[in-house]
């Protein structure tokens, strides 16, 4: 099937339109980060460069790490910049930008985010990092999509659990690649549940002027229990990032580092570091195995 120029559009220099990145210039794995300055502080630490491009919030960098090819991406916040992501990534490798088809042969990314969070459980405090099993997302993207919801079971549940009146979102839950959990963890790291919100400071349980709607969300969130299973933490983007993965084929897992502990108030007091030091941790777990 051709694939029309308002569907899929790539700039005049054969980039694809809001990455501005050429098919040749991905890596197959991928690190992730919200904040555009982000990238730099993953690609200091490369043993060689071969490019930057920005647009807008985009910021790419690909180069290499302990020999293996990587491309560190910024996806700006939230889950509508997710969308552009993971679909320009899976473009990228999987459609042909010559006859505009989708490719007979599939290419999968291994796409890793590494983020910042907030924790829900008390014992979970600010300068851990946290592997999320499952995301949650509260903002409707992958409504948008096909039904093929990993969790149909989970996201009923919390539903139940969280007694919301029917104008507020309906959950949906995927789960994170398992050989990528596998890979990543280790007993420096809190295995969890993240819940992806729609924003920061309402959908996230926090009042400055307004008052949420339900201000008990976060106690519902942090007491709900699946199959001994609990959820750990907010942010804005991992549920979006699993579901996409999940239906485009691409392996996918996040990396939290917690600078909040909403349960105690907690912020810390350097997040920055925290950060550093889960980059550090990411990159040579990604590399362990790398001649
Ligand atoms: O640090 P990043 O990756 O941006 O992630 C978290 O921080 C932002 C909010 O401050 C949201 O994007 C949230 O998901
Ligand atoms: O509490 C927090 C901290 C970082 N990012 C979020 O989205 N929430």
């Amino acid at each position: 099937m051709w694939i029309a120029e308002s569907e899929l559009i790539i700039n005049p220099d054969g980039s694809i339109y809001h990455l501005n990145l050429k098919p040749e210039q991905l890596a197959e794995t991928i690190i992730t980060v919200g904040d555009p300055d982000r990238v730099a502080k993953v690609t200091d630490l490369f043993d060689s460069i071969e490019f930057t491009v920005q647009k807008r919030e985009f910021k790419t960098t690909t180069g290499s790490f302990k020999g293996k090819r990587i491309t560190v991406i910024s996806t700006g916040i939230g889950t509508d910049n997710i969308d552009i992501v993971f679909n320009e990534l899976d473009a990228l490798v999987n459609i042909d930008f010559e006859t505009r088809t989708i490719k007979e042969k599939k290419t999968s990314l291994q796409i890793i985010r590494i983020g910042t969070s907030g924790s829900i459980q008390a014992s979970i405090p600010v300068g851990s990092f946290l592997i999320s099993e499952y995301g949650i997302g509260f903002d409707g993207l992958m409504h948008f999509y096909d039904k093929k919801h990993q969790e149909l079971e989970f996201s009923k549940a919390l539903k139940d659990h969280l007694q919301w009146d029917t104008h507020m979102t309906v959950p949906y839950t995927y789960k994170a690649d398992p050989e990528l959990v596998n890979q990543l963890s280790s007993d420096e790291i809190v295995n969890g549940i993240t819940v992806t919100n729609a924003g920061f400071y309402g959908p996230q349980g926090r009042q400055l002027r307004l008052q949420p709607t339900d201000p008990k969300m976060n106690d519902k969130l942090a007491s709900f229990n699946y199959n001994g299973k609990q959820i750990t933490n907010l942010e804005m983007e991992t549920a979006a990032n699993y579901g996409l993965a999940f239906l485009l084929g691409h392996k996918t897992v996040s990396m939290n580092a917690i600078i909040a502990n909403r349960a105690i108030g907690d912020f810390s007091p350097d997040p920055y570091a925290v950060v550093k030091n889960l980059i550090e941790y990411t990159l040579n777990k990604i590399t362990a195995d790398s001649k």
